[in-house]
């Protein structure tokens, strides 16, 4: 296959031509051989695929939620060609046999994907480290959806399991005691979108987030270990990864969503760790456009609407992202407010750096042929009912994104936004191919 006249984030317009599942050359002026499929691509941006180092897709155990077949094609309509996945599903991934249960759904993927372990009291580090792990993590410093909150003194022993295993741990760092319970008191009811989910804000304080922070990190530095910390929300809780000397990723909530939004939101905007104020926001969006900030991944974590329909402090806390990631990112760019290589740095280059995916993230001769395609300056409105996700709803209703048109996993079609437009490059009436996810692992 040869992609011809794409333009990159770095500003070269190239050639790309794919044999196989890798980009065999980058460069101008390829000719198509006879027999090869042309996509022109003039005036397009070529991405290298993002990769969400931080999903929820919910299965074995929660498929009324999501499924690995409907949250990859929410990845892939969204240009993510690879996903990380999380341990609190039900069984959690805390042992080599619970690791096996979660392989066997995740062969409904249609986009790689890495599958990470999880810390309990009861895990089973012996049989889980023998296991292909993309990470450790995220190990829960706090109690969220699935309640796997752990001990210091646990993940002390988790983290040094880790270091000696050659494997990154990804940490939900909050410090439950410094939690601000009086919130509770104030609350007047109220469900769903009614319900005051400032106090939720409130609650799980920025000050319980860069605390323990500190803490992960200085356990890292006394094991060796690296240490990710996942869905940081405030400017001062990335200032305390870098200088412990931690990776650290932010979401699309925290970038984009305030406190400011929550009257609308209710507790559809209720997750962990919790929007912020506006002033925060903007602080964490100018490390994410300056490059403090390592990778943006999503926290996809769907639940239904019904179970999002009650009362502040019985709602699950999580929110889907995985689809709308890189079109947010990409109007930012297209806004001028964020760079298009800063953007293909956040989801592709730096990810694939951080978690040891060697052969992903780069358009470059000998990568794999995991791509998307984009019209710059087409932006849609978000609409939770578009999406693919089981869930069906988002947060960002009504912004802008600029959605892909192609991606590509591997050399395959993925999806094609408009499905036999483009000589039946994808397989069914909605565009998405019936492409063979693999672990990035094996
Ligand atoms: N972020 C959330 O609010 N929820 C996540 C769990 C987590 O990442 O903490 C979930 O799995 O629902
Ligand atoms: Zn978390
Ligand atoms: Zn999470």
């Amino acid at each position: 296959m040869l992609i011809t006249n794409a333009d990159l984030a770095d500003g070269r317009t190239v050639d790309v031509r794919i044999s196989g599942e890798r980009i065999e050359t980058v460069d101008d002026g390829l000719d198509p051989d006879p027999d090869e499929t042309v996509i022109d691509a003039t005036d397009k941006l070529l991405l290298p695929g993002a990769i969400d180092a931080h999903v929820h897709f919910r299965e074995p155990g929660y498929s009324h939620k999501e499924t690995w077949d409907t949250a990859t094609k929410s990845a892939a309509a969204g240009g993510v060609t690879t996903v990380v996945d999380m341990p609190n599903t039900d069984p959690p991934t805390t042992s080599g046999a619970n690791f096996d249960a979660k392989a066997d759904y995740a062969e409904a993927a249609r986009v790689n994907y890495g599958i990470n372990g999880g810390v309990t009291g009861d895990w089973d580090p012996d049989s889980l480290f023998d296991q292909p792990l993309c990470a450790l993590g995220e190990v829960f410093l706090a109690d969220s959806t699935g309640d796997m909150g752990v001990a210091l003194d646990l993940f002390h022993d988790a983290v040094g399991r880790a270091a000696d295993n050659d494997v990154t741990v990804t940490v939900h760092a909050e410090d439950e005691t410094l939690f601000d319970e009086s919130t509770r008191e104030a609350d007047a009811g109220g469900v769903g979108r009614e319900a005051n989910a400032e106090l939720w804000s409130a609650y799980r304080s920025a000050d319980a987030e860069s605390a323990m922070i500190e803490q992960a990190t200085e356990v890292g530095r006394e094991t060796g270990a690296a240490i990710h910390i996942a869905h940081t929300s405030t400017p001062e809780g990335i200032d305390a990864a870098v200088a412990g000397g931690a990776t650290c990723e932010v979401c699309p909530h925290h970038l984009y969503l305030s406190t400011d939004d929550l009257d609308e939101l209710g507790t559809y905007g209720r997750m962990n760790p919790p929007l912020r104020s506006e002033e925060r926001r903007r602080k964490v969006f100018e490390r994410v456009a300056d490059g403090t900030v390592d990778i943006v991944a999503t926290d996809h974590a769907p639940h239904t609407r019904e179970e999002k329909e009650a009362g502040l402090w019985e709602a699950p806390s999580g929110v889907p992202g995985v689809e709308t990631m890189l079109p947010l990112l990409l109007e930012s760019a297209r806004q001028g407010e964020l760079g298009y290589e800063r953007v293909r740095d956040l989801v592709s280059r730096n990810p694939a750096e951080v978690f040891d995916l060697d052969s992903k993230g780069r358009i470059e001769s000998g990568y794999d042929a995991d791509l998307t395609l984009v019209d710059p300056e087409d932006p849609r409105e978000i609409r939770g009912e578009d999406t693919h996700t089981k869930c069906d709803w988002t947060p960002f209703e009504g912004r802008l994104g600029v959605f892909p048109e192609l991606t590509m996993v591997r050399g395959e079609v993925v999806y094609d936004r408009t499905p036999g437009s483009s000589d039946g490059r994808s397989d069914d009436s909605e565009g998405f191919g019936d492409v063979d996810g693999q672990n990035v692992r094996c």
